[in-house]
């Protein structure tokens, strides 16, 4: 009997491929930092049962169409904005992705941006590193305190209410902004539901969760900037499509807010002469919010896991629903 083909678009550790092999014909581009080709995987689509894919692999209208056999995409993700799902729906293919199991390293992340960005740690470093530490000034590199500041969290689902814990032990006082209120969370945290201009207004520390849609495509843009305190940071670990980085550039640059922490850029990656580089007021990092060494394993097991379940006919545990 003919096994299942499996494509994986990024080269995986030996013990996740082996797994995939025990029931699948398994085909994978071979490059860790480099993302598959379109036409390849166009191409290898033509004849899979199951994508194993990324957040970089545009998985788009036109070669699900072409995908004959296929039956299951799973992404090593919670994101899923590089994948036409409606396209997949219409041809019953399932989406399977990774929500809750990064949602605590994404938060630790998402909340040393906040720090970092505050405390202008990214600056101190240059400082010391171009041997310009002089004598002790008063207010040398001086920053925003985080104990007891608002906290904005526009987006408070999973990795939203994990940054707002670890805000609670800095003694900062929560507000949040989704399309509907979680009483429960509301309790557990103490957190208080707001409108989002009251948000933008007030907050000290603006950070954006959502996923990115239709409707979060350029949220924060210039009219919101513009709303924020002058000595307001904005933190951003959702998806870059969320900010109008150009509003954000004149935002910083025009002193209408702080700072800014990034780990997320609507084109990545980003080179070095990308316009928000050239602030120092910028604390920029590659999309790394899920990147510690046993969460990217829990990822990439739980993805190879949901391709075994959709293949075998079996509900994959995280399937993604319209
Ligand atoms: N930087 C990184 O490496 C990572 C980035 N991410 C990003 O984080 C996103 C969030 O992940 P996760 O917390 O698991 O997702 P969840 O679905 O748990 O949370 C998303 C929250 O956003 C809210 N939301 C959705 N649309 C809007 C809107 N238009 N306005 C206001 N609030 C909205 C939702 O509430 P409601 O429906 O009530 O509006 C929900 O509470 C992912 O989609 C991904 O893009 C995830 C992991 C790592
Ligand atoms: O950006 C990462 C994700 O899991 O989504």
């Amino acid at each position: 009997m003919t096994k299942p083909y499996v494509y994986m678009t990024r080269k995986m550790p030996a013990s996740i491929v082996e797994k995939l092999e025990a029931e699948c014909d398994v085909g994978m581009w071979e490059k860790e930092e480099e993302p598959v080709p379109e036409e390849v995987l166009e191409k290898e689509l033509q004849t899979a049962d199951a994508l194993f894919c990324t957040i970089s692999d545009p998985v788009n209208k036109e070669n699900i169409n072409q995908a004959e056999n296929l039956k299951i995409i799973a992404t090593m993700a919670v994101g899923f904005n590089n994948i036409d799902v409606e396209a997949a729906a219409a041809r019953n293919i399932q989406i399977a992705h990774t929500p809750g199991v990064l949602s605590e390293t994404t938060a630790d992340l998402t909340f040393a941006l906040l720090m970092a960005a505050a405390r202008r740690i990214p600056e101190g470093i240059e400082v010391i590193k171009n041997n310009e530490w002089g004598a002790w000034a008063p207010f040398f590199l001086t920053g925003q305190d985080i104990h007891q500041a608002r906290l904005g969290i526009i987006g408070m689902g999973r990795i939203g209410e994990a940054v707002a814990k670890r805000g609670t032990g800095f003694d900062m006082d929560i507000v949040y902004h989704n399309r509907s209120r979680k009483p429960e969370t509301e309790k557990e945290i103490g957190a208080r539901y707001v409108e989002l201009d009251e948000l933008l207004e007030t907050s000290d520390f603006v950070c954006v969760m959502t996923p990115y849609t239709n409707e979060t495509h350029h949220m924060m843009n210039r009219e919101a900037f513009q709303k924020m305190k002058n000595t307001a940071i904005f933190i951003n670990s959702s998806r870059g499509g969320t900010v109008d980085e150009e509003a954000l550039f004149e935002a910083l640059k025009n002193g209408d807010i702080r700072g800014a922490g990034l780990d997320v850029f609507e084109n990545e990656p980003i080179s070095a002469d990308h316009r928000l580089l050239s602030l120092p007021n910028v604390t920029a990092l590659p999309h790394i919010g899920s990147a510690s060494e046993n969460t990217r394993w829990k990822m990439a097991e739980m993805t190879a896991n949901h391709i075994l379940q959709g293949l075998r006919g079996e509900k994959p545990d995280h399937l993604v629903s319209l």
